[in-house]
């Protein structure tokens, strides 16, 4: 078994606090054990709570408490209603579970939902997770966004970035590294041997031969073309519209897109419940629900699970020890 995995704050006017709780409620019995780190005083009223130093403590009292690595938040939490000003806790959070990840002590960092814009209006200059963590693992601009679920898994080339700047930003040698990456990260941490990858093209039609847009010819086609020559299994520029198709689908491990929601809207379509979101091309495991801070439906944390479904949680908590299986295969 490797070590108890971190999930981390979240937006506390979120609903990953209640996330926590209902994970723990789900997993305390049969599960493998994570730890929290957030604010005791959040959930402490309503599920019995053990504060812990250090992940292995974790074990030991998985059964019978929530084990909570205490990160307080400086001003009052109203759910729903996010605060900037418990954005250093939200950060130091993840500052802590990369740490702890970096060293060994966790296996895998979870991350509970944040909203970027209230982390902004507090200076944080990333756009999101994946850039921030790629950051503190000293591998920036290595790291790739995935989305997976039981009936697709996409990475989009481009992320956090407007589509008029996803555009121009747009490479054939961004799109050859990305696909090289999931690539790696498909054989790493999911066990296919050779992934079969499909590029997306970007315009209607694959650009129907130039009539729709050149982008296919000029970039996507050489990227295609690259990877072929190194061996990699892949096909494309594919159609946009029909590639996510039911019958398509089966025929590739991962869709490349060019841009955020190419890739995103149909995998949250098709299964917004079970999707996760992996960071690959970090030298440690990430993993998080796919859907956001849900600040719509935040309430006080209560025992019973309510309105936030908690599936995304821990289908994230077990792909992030799956990954870390497939990881401990590697020195076995
Ligand atoms: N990994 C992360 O940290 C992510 C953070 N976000 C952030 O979340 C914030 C809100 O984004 P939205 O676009 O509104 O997306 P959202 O996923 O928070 O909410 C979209 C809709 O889905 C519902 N929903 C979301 N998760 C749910 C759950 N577990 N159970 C039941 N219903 C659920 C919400 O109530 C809302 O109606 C943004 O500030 C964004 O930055 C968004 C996606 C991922
Ligand atoms: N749309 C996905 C998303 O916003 C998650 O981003 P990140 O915080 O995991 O980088």
């Amino acid at each position: 078994m490797s070590a108890p995995v971190a999930l981390t704050f979240g937006d506390p006017a979120g609903i990953g606090p209640q996330l926590a709780v209902d994970a723990w409620q789900r997993l305390k019995m049969t599960g493998e054990p994570f730890f929290w780190l957030g604010d005791p005083a959040l959930v402490e009223q309503v599920v019995p709570v053990t504060l812990i130093e250090k992940p292995d403590d974790a074990v030991s009292v998985f059964r019978q408490s929530l084990p909570v690595m205490a990160v307080r938040c400086p001003a009052a939490v109203v759910p729903g209603q996010p605060d900037s000003l418990n954005a250093p806790a939200v950060i130091d959070s993840i500052e802590q579970a990369v740490s702890l990840a970096k060293q060994g002590l966790a296996g895998g960092v979870v991350t509970n939902p944040i909203a970027k814009h209230v982390l902004a209006a507090a200076g944080f200059p990333y756009p999101g997770h994946t850039e921030f963590l790629a950051a503190l693992c000293g591998v920036p601009g290595q790291e790739i966004m995935m989305l997976a679920s039981p009936h697709l898994r996409v990475v989009p080339v481009t992320i956090h970035v407007s589509l008029r700047r996803a555009l121009d930003t747009l490479t054939t040698e961004s799109i050859i590294s990305t696909a090289r990456t999931a690539y790696r990260g498909l054989q790493r941490d999911f066990g296919i041997a050779a992934p079969r990858l499909a590029v997306a093209g970007l315009n209607p039609h694959a650009g129907e031969q130039g009539l729709m847009g050149t982008e296919e010819t000029t970039l996507i086609q050489p990227a295609v073309d690259v990877l072929r020559a190194e061996g990699l299994n892949v096909r494309g520029p594919m159609p946009p519209d029909t590639m996510f198709s039911a019958t398509v689908r089966p025929t590739y491990d991962v869709a490349i897109c060019m841009y955020h929601d190419q890739a995103l809207i149909p995998l949250k379509t098709l299964d917004m419940a079970e999707g996760v979101n992996v960071t690959l091309g970090l030298p440690i495991i990430r993993t998080s629900p796919d859907h956001g801070t849900a600040f719509d439906i935040a309430g006080p944390v209560r025992a019973e699970s309510g309105r936030a479904d908690v599936s995304s949680l821990l289908a994230a908590l077990r792909l992030a020890g799956e990954m870390a299986h497939h990881r401990q295969g590697e020195h076995s």
